[in-house]
């Protein structure tokens, strides 16, 4: 095999599979769970976004990299625009093709911006191989290396990592609003993208709480709404936030939980959540809302859920399921005044079908 960078590179599955393929990014190795994006644009995002922490992406689309990598561009309030963190999150990134950029705000190339933060890439390989075999047998635990041959395999368990004490903050941080109120999100690893969301609804202060803040260190800012934000692995080792989550929502203070917070309230309130066998990873999901029967085009990247309907909280009413696999996408609470999403209603990168339930939110908080 010839490779562009001179440099082989390898993904070593734990079922004894070993591909080889180019080096890109970083030279170096990384552990992770390998998984799949369907997305065909918005590698920058994906790249940046803290859930994927612990993961080793594959993009199915068969060229990466075409528009580049931007300059990061951050708001007055210091919300990042184009980006969902400060840096990458992903612990590697597979492709079949990195391609040079040829684009008018391309700032570095995919190459360039991987091998400046330490992040291994590797091209040249069945992506489509490897996605047939994760739909097959589930998702596996893997090794990426990039120019770097090795001869073992250390243990590695990707569901009995708590990966959010590496991307939540570890002080409160604050994004001043144009109103004085309060909204708090309690920041397992939140993407700046709903940051940005709530932000354009509301005009509120934010203020981002370590992940693992009790009830009464939240309730300290007088909250107008609360975020339990999206973030990294097993949602069922998280049993201080969701005992928060549950101190929380005694206050009948409006709450909005996405993915990860999704998952814990659901956990809170007595349902439950499972592994999925690959997960949704895509940004053109479909969701049905069952209140109004109308469907949406959304934004996934998940990789537990809502089951089936039976492991739905009591006394909580469906709101959106996919109907490909009938996964439950999300579910609402009047009396309780919750709003939880499995999918990312702010989709960046996505379709904007679903950024009204931020102005839902903001009716259920004014
Ligand atoms: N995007 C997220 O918040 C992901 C939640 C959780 N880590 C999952 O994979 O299901």
């Amino acid at each position: 095999m010839i490779c562009k960078r001179n440099r082989k590179g390898y993904l070593y599955l734990y079922d004894g599979t070993i591909i080889e393929g180019c080096g890109f990014g970083s030279q170096g190795y990384n552990f992770g769970e390998v998984v799949f994006t369907t997305s065909m644009n918005g590698y920058p995002e994906a790249l940046t976004d803290p859930s994927y922490k612990g993961q080793i992406l594959i993009i199915t689309h068969p060229l990466v990299g075409n528009y580049g990598v931007p300059k990061m561009k951050v708001m007055d309030n210091n919300i990042i625009d184009n980006f969902e963190s400060e840096k990458i999150q992903v612990e590697g990134l597979i492709v079949s093709e990195e391609t040079e950029p040829r684009k008018w705000n391309s700032y570095m190339s995919l190459h360039e911006w991987l091998s400046d933060q330490g992040i291994p890439g590797l091209s040249d390989v069945d992506t489509r191989f490897l996605v047939k075999k994760i739909r097959d047998q589930g998702v596996v635990p893997g090794i990426i290396s990039s120019g770097v041959e090795l001869s073992e395999l250390k243990k590695y368990n990707y569901d009995s990592i708590d990966f959010t004490d590496l991307t939540s903050p570890k002080e409160i941080i604050l994004h001043k609003g144009k109103i004085d109120k309060n909204i708090v999100v309690i920041d397992c690893g939140v993407k700046h993208g709903i940051l940005k969301g709530i932000y354009e609804s509301f005009y509120y202060n934010i203020i981002r709480v370590p992940c693992k803040s009790n009830a009464n260190e939240i309730m300290k800012f007088n909250p107008g709404g609360i975020v339990f934000s999206n973030g990294p692995g097993n949602p069922n080792l998280l049993n201080k936030l969701i005992d928060t989550y549950n101190a929380i929502s005694e206050y009948k203070i409006p709450i909005l939980g996405i993915c990860l917070g999704h998952q814990i309230g659901t956990l809170a309130l007595g349902g439950k959540v499972k592994k999925m066998k690959y997960g949704h990873r895509a940004i053109n999901k479909p969701v049905i809302d069952l209140t109004t029967e109308k469907s949406y085009i959304t934004t996934h990247n998940h990789g537990y859920a809502i089951l089936s309907i039976k492991d739905l909280p009591n006394n909580v009413k469906p709101w959106f399921i996919d109907p490909d696999d009938k996964i439950i996408e999300g579910w609402i609470s009047e009396e309780k005044k919750i709003l939880s999403v499995q999918f990312h209603p702010e989709a960046r990168p996505g379709p904007l079908d679903t950024t009204w339930i931020f102005e839902k939110f903001k009716k259920m908080v004014e």
